[in-house]
Order: C-alpha cells, then sequence, then structure tokens
C-alpha cells in the first residue's frame, strides 16, 4: 500500500517532468499503480486508517509524485451535490474548456508540498477530460468547479507543474473579473 514514505516531495525530479504516455492496452504494471493510487486516496480520507499510518488527505494524486513517470492520475472526492466522484485516468488530456476562469478561495495544497504557499491558483472553471479508464476503455468526462479544480492540479503534476506555479509572486492574492472564487 501507498504511505507518505512513498510520496516524493519538492526538490525530487520526477515532479519537474513531462512524465510519459502509457502504453494501451494497460499493462498489469499499470493497472496496479493506478489501483494503488485510488486505495492510497480511500485510505487517506478513512479517518481510522489515515490516523493507523499517518496519511495526509489527500482527493487527487498523480503516478510522479510516487516517483512514476507516466501520464496516470485518480481522484476521489464528493462534488457539490454529494455526488462520488472516483476515477483513475491513464493518459489525461484537456480536450476544451470554459472561457471562465476559477481559484479556491483557501488556494490549494498538495501532498508533495510540506509548507503553506499561499495564494490564488487561477485555473477553468469547467474542463472536458479525454482519457483510458482501468479496463483501456477511451473515456470523456466533464468536470466543473471543485473537481475541475482537482483534476487540473492533478494532470499540472504529470506536466512537471507544481500549483505555485501558477501563484503571482507580485500579488498572491490577484483576480481578474472574470474569476469566480470557489468557497
Ligand atoms: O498533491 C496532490 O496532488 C493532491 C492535492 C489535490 C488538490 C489540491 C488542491 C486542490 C484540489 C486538489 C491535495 O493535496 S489533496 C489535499 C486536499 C484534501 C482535501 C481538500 C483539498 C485538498
Ligand atoms: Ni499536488
Amino acid at each position: 500500500m501507498i504511505t507518505m514514505k512513498d510520496i516524493v516531495r519538492e526538490g525530487h525530479p520526477s515532479l519537474r517532468v513531462k512524465a510519459k504516455d502509457v502504453n494501451l492496452p494497460l499493462s498489469a504494471e499499470d493497472i496496479k499503480i493506478g489501483n494503488d493510487m485510488l486505495t492510497f486516496l480511500k485510505n487517506s480520507q478513512d479517518e481510522e486508517i489515515a490516523e493507523k499510518y499517518e496519511l495526509r488527505a489527500g482527493i487527487g494524486i498523480a503516478a510522479p509524485q510516487i516517483a512514476v513517470e507516466k501520464r496516470i492520475i485518480a481522484l476521489h472526492l464528493l462534488d457539490d451535490r454529494e455526488r462520488l466522484i472516483s476515477h483513475v485516468l491513464y493518459n489525461p488530456k484537456i480536450v476544451s474548456h470554459s472561457v471562465e476562469d476559477a481559484c479556491l478561495a483557501g488556494g490549494e495544497g498538495c501532498l508533495s508540498v510540506d509548507r503553506d504557499v499561499p495564494g490564488y491558483v487561477v485555473r477553468h472553471m469547467r474542463v472536458t477530460v479525454s482519457a483510458f479508464d482501468i479496463n483501456s476503455k477511451p473515456v470523456k468526462l466533464r468536470f466543473k468547479g471543485y473537481p475541475a479544480m482537482c483534476v487540473q492540479h492533478e494532470i499540472d503534476h504529470i506536466n512537471g507543474i507544481m500549483f505555485y506555479d501558477h501563484i503571482n509572486d507580485k500579488d498572491p492574492y490577484e483576480l481578474k473579473d472574470t474569476v469566480t472564487v470557489i468557497d
């Protein structure tokens, strides 16, 4: 099982590379990596397991965060209507997005960053993502609001981008009027 010791921290080279596409159909190894990542998220959100294994809560994770430089991400969170969003996505790609931008009111954190980095991380309010699921089947998924922030955070990771790369150094809380702040 993945625990915090398996999650690399900022400064590790895997966090700054453009990860490679996985081959399809998926190998048993790549399927296991995806399942292990999703299991980590579920464990990290389970009070007892998280306490027992000292896991930091996560709603998303990307393979480079466990030093696997492949384009694999996992999401496990509830949307604003309490619907479960739980996916392992292979070779995810944003194929379209809204003109409207958004950011989380409290800024963002990262399982690979052991410090607070204040500031707004402006992203697309809505994204459409094409990917392959754990059965090697093509999927097209639409995300908006909080889940959209999460999937963009994870796709950034497979492109070697950290959330604070988006924060305006001079004015971390700069907000253009086209940006919606998500509470
Ligand atoms: O490091 C990661 O990739 C997991 C990120 C995902 C994430 C960060 C900011 C905004 C959306 C998603 C976080 O560490 S998950 C931690 C977390 C837990 C609950 C709510 C928000 C962030
Ligand atoms: Ni992160």
